[in-house]
């Protein structure tokens, strides 16, 4: 058995560099980028109102302006606006020929045509946003390994970028196992369960922005299963187990994988839940088995599968925990396993919840973290700082 933490590093250093493809920017939220970006334009790509007031020249003789026209946004057949001369514009339109500033229109006094104000405090060039002030052509814009965001969209689309390279996501084929598991929406029998983690496996890669699943029911036979894996590394880039993993004489995972030719990066961790837990790799493929109990699904995917999809999307730091954070009561376990805890954060606190045996799913329906207590600790006072993972 080895540690999470030696887990962690066999996996992150295993990981295949994932390939990258073009998609429209619109569905690139989420993902890595994997070029740099650079502007095919400059922005503002011509000086123009930050106001709705009026353009003038601020040097004009006279302390006083004549409108002598109107310019809207969008307008694209500007007017030259003469000496002493004013034109009526609004946020984001063009500046006219002739004009150096722009006063909005609550410190003016307007009579008829005729337009004055309190010529202090303004200076030339004022309430004008200057062509290429904020980039000019070729300027990098977004780095590649940069987290697409709902603004780095806006930047791109701003400058009328269209598509962009990212890390392409993986496709994923779900195993379920087991003789007991029936889908939802059907009747149960006797010892019958309803199939929880194949509902909990697809939710999961999909907030990941993983499209492209499979879900496979695999009866406790060997050779039913073998069947499944070959099509399933056959067909897909990862795939996951649920069940089957551990020592009982109906667990054939780990020997069925053994015999598809998936080459052992390790099985069993020293943590609770989740122990069991197989990783492996064939070719660039990458192989997990989860521990069927439902709480171990959750905490090897939340701990392992997760940031190694993440690092397979480009994410650059995708181990480290969601936050750091004090716990809120005194909590004590037994040295050697690091545990993993359901929890809930709030208030810059975490607490760990009721419940923590590896079938019991209830307080997922509150939780939002799991927060770990590594293995050489037994007693953590309250107050003390722990390592906590969001979803
Ligand atoms: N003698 C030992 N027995 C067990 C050990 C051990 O070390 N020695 N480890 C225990 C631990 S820890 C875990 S975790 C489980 C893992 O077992 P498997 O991966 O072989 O999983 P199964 O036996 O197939 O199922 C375990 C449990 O989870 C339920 N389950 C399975 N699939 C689903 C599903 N899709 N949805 C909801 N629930 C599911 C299943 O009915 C079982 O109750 O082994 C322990 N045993
Ligand atoms: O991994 Mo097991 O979940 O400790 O029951």
């Amino acid at each position: 058995m080895i540690s999470v933490k030696e887990a962690k590093k066999i996996l992150s250093t295993n990981i295949p560099q994932s390939p990258t493809h073009k998609v429209s920017l619109e569905n690139s939220v989420g993902f890595i980028l994997a070029a740099d970006i650079h502007s095919p334009i400059e922005v503002p790509l011509f000086d123009n109102s930050a106001m709705d007031g009026y353009a003038l020249s601020i040097t004009d003789p006279k302390g006083f302006w004549e409108v002598t026209h109107t310019i809207q946004a969008g307008e694209t057949n500007l007017p030259v606006i003469a000496e002493n001369k004013a034109a009526r514009i609004f946020t984001g339109a063009p500046i006219p020929k002739g004009t150096d500033t722009v006063i909005q229109q609550e410190v003016i006094n307007r009579e008829g045509e005729r337009i004055t104000f309190d010529l202090e405090g303004f200076t030339k060039g004022q309430n004008i946003r200057l062509k290429g002030s904020q980039n000019k052509v070729g300027d990098l814009l977004v780095q590649s390994g940069s987290l697409i965001t709902p603004g780095t969209i806006g930047l791109l689309a701003s400058v009328g970028i269209a598509e962009v390279e990212i890390y392409k996501a993986p496709s994923v084929a779900i195993i379920i196992t087991g003789n007991e598991i029936k889908d939802v929406g059907t009747a149960l029998k006797f010892g019958e369960i309803y199939n929880s983690n194949g509902p909990v496996l697809n939710a999961y890669l999909s907030t990941l922005g993983i499209k492209e699943i499979k879900t496979y029911k695999a009866a406790d036979d060997p050779e039913a299963l073998k069947s499944t894996i070959e099509e399933a590394l056959a067909g897909y880039d990862v795939v996951l187990f649920s069940g089957g993993i551990s020592v009982g004489d109906y667990d054939f995972v780990k020997k069925g994988l053994e015999k598809a030719g998936v080459k052992e990066l390790f099985y069993k961790i020293r943590q609770r839940p989740g122990k069991p837990l197989f990783a492996g790799m064939k070719d660039e493929k990458l192989i997990f088995a989860l521990p069927g109990n439902p709480a171990s699904v959750m905490t090897c995917f939340n701990q392992y599968v997760k940031p190694s999809l993440l690092q397979l999307l480009g994410h650059t730091y995708p181990w480290q925990p969601t936050a750091r954070l004090t716990l809120s009561h005194n909590f004590s376990k037994k040295g050697g396993l690091t545990f993993f805890m359901k929890a809930l954060m709030k208030d810059n606190e975490v607490s760990t919840l009721t419940g923590q045996e590896s079938f019991n799913q209830l307080s997922f329906g509150v939780s939002n973290c799991f927060a770990e207590f590594p293995e050489d600790t037994e007693e953590v006072a309250a107050g003390t700082v722990v390592d906590v993972y969001a979803w």
